[in-house]
């Protein structure tokens, strides 16, 4: 069963301009999948695609389950600004109905991981952008979604808290989650994910693990940079 599956036919921002085109993909449980490729590729338009916030639209977007079951962590965190740390997680946890008694001890233990238990009671504009960033973990983390859409969450995370947000991100995709994450740090990229979608100007060129990649590149020993930039010369 497919978690997520994705077939946008085209997209983009206006009725003359066509951003994205044939572009899909699914996402099974336990399923880490690397969407990459240069700027401007038309990554962040497929995510943006996939949550229902492109003005031009033909394709479709499927989530198993309840839509409530999908949480989207941006690059650039979306806080409130007159709440608390504490205040935010209580707001989502509201917000998706966590009963008291579950949510407390849960955002205590995240808070502890991500080490802001000694600010949860401050305004997270105070906070650095990788503090903020870990504000938007937290929260996603609370909700337990079956789909995480990440995009780009290695820049501004010091290495502690990379390692801190992917033993997490694995505990959920042991628990049957699947992940669909954006990013530039094909090295991090090569060692996490189960599979990859590689974008240039708009379209997929290569989909598959490692070692399909590989073979559509014929790098047969080459990293994911390596085969990345050999694709897309050829593209
Ligand atoms: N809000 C927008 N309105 C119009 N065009 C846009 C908008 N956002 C992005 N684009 C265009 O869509 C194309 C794809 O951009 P997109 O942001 O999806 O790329 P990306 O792969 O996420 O790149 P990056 O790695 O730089 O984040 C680019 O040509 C860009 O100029």
């Amino acid at each position: 069963m497919d978690l997520l599956t994705v077939d946008i036919k085209h997209a983009g921002y206006s009725d003359n301009t066509e951003v994205i085109k044939n572009v899909t993909l699914s996402l099974k449980p336990g399923e880490l999948v690397g969407l990459i490729g240069p700027n401007g590729a038309g990554k962040s338009t497929t995510i943006k695609g996939i949550m229902g916030l492109l003005p031009v639209m033909d394709g479709k977007v499927e989530f198993a389950g309840a839509r409530k079951n999908f949480a989207y962590i941006p690059e650039q965190p979306v806080l409130y600004e007159g709440l608390t740390l504490w205040e935010h997680l209580e707001l989502a946890a509201a917000a998706y109905e966590i009963e008291r008694k579950v949510f407390v001890p849960k955002a205590e233990e995240l808070l502890k991981l991500f080490r802001l238990t000694e600010v949860k009671h401050h305004l997270p504009g105070s906070f650095s952008k990788g503090m903020q960033q870990k504000v938007m973990l937290i929260v996603s983390f609370l909700l337990e979604p079956s789909v995480f859409v990440v995009d780009e969450p290695f820049v501004g995370l010091d290495p502690r808290g990379t390692k801190d947000f992917l033993a997490y991100l694995n505990q959920a995709r042991a628990k049957g989650a699947g992940v669909l994450m954006c990013t530039h740090i094909l090295d991090t990229a090569e060692r996490i994910c189960s599979s990859f979608v590689l974008m240039n100007a708009g379209g997929v060129i290569a989909r598959g693990d490692l070692a399909e990649i590989r073979e559509q590149c014929q790098l047969p020993k080459g990293s994911l940079l390596e085969c990345f930039d050999k694709l897309l010369e050829n593209s």
